[in-house]
């Protein structure tokens, strides 16, 4: 498993640079969470660590390999991306969407080998799918189709997974579910970036927190000691209030309505 770094990266879009300087390394088999307001440059960050978005400065490596020499196949088979906003543009099965996850693993010809159908079965338990397997992904309420995308995002066991916003729209239990399946990877050695807007969620499953505001790193550390109310009545401009401890923190903010 490999960690990656990025190295004073900075990504413009639209002419205006919203993301600039960014150094930070993930660590393989950890959690870390990506927080901080609308806007600050967090999906861009996860796009551009993803490959997918290119750079205006700097440079991002996935364990020894920079990740611009990567082959598209290469870069899909070791780290999986789940946008914010995934979309399918015509009527796939849930079954498929999930076992599209495999695709640059699978080899070019012939029927899926059994230990894949295995693989797809399982994140279809996984991710509470199994009654779904048939139906177009196309017909899908938010949160199944969230729960889909997950499934698919996670069934090939990437070295790398990048999610944004992962358990929005999901209902408490099936967020608490795909958390715990994100936990579940980040403790066998995948390294997991989670871009979040739950910060007790954050609280509960990142190892690691980094915060991001206005396009640049504000602090990066240990979920405990980011997760306080001074960051976080900085990061988001509004007083914080920190209840609890470690995996039970419970974060509050105040302001006149
Ligand atoms: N395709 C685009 N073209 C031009 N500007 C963009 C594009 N996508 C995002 N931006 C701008 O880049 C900045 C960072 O956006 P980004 O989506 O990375 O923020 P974010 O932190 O993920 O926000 P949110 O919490 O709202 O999802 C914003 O000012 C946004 O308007």
């Amino acid at each position: 498993m490999s960690a990656l770094h990025l190295d004073a990266v900075s990504i413009a879009r639209g002419g205006r640079i919203v993301v600039q300087d960014a150094t930070v390394s993930f660590r393989a088999g950890r959690l870390t969470a990506v927080i901080g307001p609308n806007g600050a440059g967090k999906s861009s960050l996860l796009e551009a660590s993803a490959g997918l978005l290119p750079l205006d400065g700097g440079t991002i490596r996935l364990g020894d390999d920079a990740l611009a020499s990567l082959s598209r196949r290469t870069l899909a088979r070791r780290r999986a991306y789940l946008p914010q906003r995934a979309g399918i543009e015509w009527p796939i099965s849930v079954e498929r969407v999930v076992a599209l996850g495999l695709a640059p693993s699978l080899p070019s010809f012939g029927d899926l080998p059994a230990a894949m159908r295995a693989r797809v079965d399982r994140a279809l338990a996984d991710h509470d799918l199994v009654g779904l397997r048939d139906r177009p992904a196309t017909q899908l309420s938010g949160g199944e189709f969230a729960r889909a995308m997950l499934a698919r995002a996670t069934v090939g066991d990437p070295e790398l997974l990048i999610a944004d916003e992962p358990t929005s729209g999901l209902d408490p239990r099936h967020a608490y579910d795909a958390s715990r399946r994100l936990r579940a990877l980040a403790d066998a050695g995948c390294t997991v970036i989670v871009a979040l807007h739950d910060l007790d969620l954050a609280a509960n499953i990142a190892d690691e927190v980094l915060a991001v505001k206005a396009g640049r790193v504000m602090a990066h550390g240990p979920a405990e000691s980011i997760l306080i109310a001074p960051i976080l009545t900085d990061l988001y401009d509004i007083p914080a209030h920190v209840v609890g401890e470690g995996r039970a923190t419970s974060i509050r903010f105040t302001g006149k309505l």
